[in-house]
């Protein structure tokens, strides 16, 4: 891992030679936070997102995580969904279960996938409407200072743009408060409607690892930790836990603008 001096120590920032390594530390990270979740609650609520975050989990399917992660009792969630069929090119439940799910033995109850008969709004809603169901369940912990749920783990891309989830630079869907889960049918990349968590949903979570990787990120990995900007404006720089943790892994590419 490369050293960047004060940005490791301020702000999170680990730097791997290549995306190979990152998937290392990324895998023991995230087995981790999963060995203690479960021993502490009985279950790891853990959110996913599309894109290339995806093939970086490649580590956690083989050994020796595949057999000592305790994957009965994970439950898997998403940031945000493309309003589509789950066997579309362009959805990320397609995207996490060819790359990922269908590769580690997590029930598929536990796999909390959008409705894909829906609309949007619909769609958004009734994903609400489940996790509610699940912290009644107690499955999924509520924080103790706000009215939002408290996921265990999210693991975070970000768009070139300087997009994550579904939430696009300066979109007004970035200061949504009163919903946990909200929907766009304008997202500047396609397809144009998804649903998405709102940031306050983001910044309760108890961790967040975001992985930049590639030359192509470079830019907005620089401008995140640069200069504080207004709320919003780059929501991947706004996308930080309030009471929790963020690391961000990057490959040298992801980090050649620090
Ligand atoms: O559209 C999306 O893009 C972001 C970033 O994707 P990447 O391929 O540039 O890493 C992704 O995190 C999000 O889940 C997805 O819906």
């Amino acid at each position: 891992m490369a050293s960047f001096g004060k940005l490791d120590k301020d702000l999170n920032l680990q730097v791997y030679e290549n995306v190979e390594e990152l998937s290392n530390s990324l895998a023991e990270h995230v087995a981790q936070l999963s060995a203690s979740a479960v021993k502490d609650r009985g279950a790891f609520t853990v959110v996913l997102s599309g894109g290339s975050l995806i093939k970086t989990l490649g580590k956690l399917c083989e050994p020796p995580y595949l057999h000592t992660v305790d994957w009965g009792n994970w439950h898997v969630f998403w940031v945000d969904e493309r309003v589509v069929k789950k066997d579309h090119p362009d959805s990320n439940y397609k995207l996490a279960y060819d790359g990922f799910l269908s590769k580690v033995p997590i029930p598929s109850e536990k796999v909390y996938a959008i409705n894909d008969t829906l609309s949007a709004q619909g769609a958004a809603e009734d994903y609400e409407f489940g996790l509610k169901q699940l912290v009644k369940t107690g499955i999924l912990a509520m924080a103790d200072t706000n009215d939002y749920p408290r996921f265990d783990l999210l693991l975070m891309g970000m768009g070139p743009d300087g997009h994550c989830a579904s939430l696009f630079p300066n979109h007004p869907l970035v200061h949504v408060k009163e919903k946990w889960v909200a929907s766009i049918t304008d997202s500047p990349k396609p397809p144009p409607e998804r649903i998405t968590f709102t940031l306050p949903v983001i910044q309760t979570a108890a961790n967040i690892f975001f992985v930049a990787n590639g030359e192509g990120k470079a830019e907005m990995v620089a401008k995140v930790f640069g200069e504080e900007l207004p709320f919003g404006q780059l929501p991947s720089q706004s996308a930080r836990p309030t009471n929790g943790k963020l690391i961000w892994f990057a490959d040298k590419g992801a980090a050649s603008k620090l």
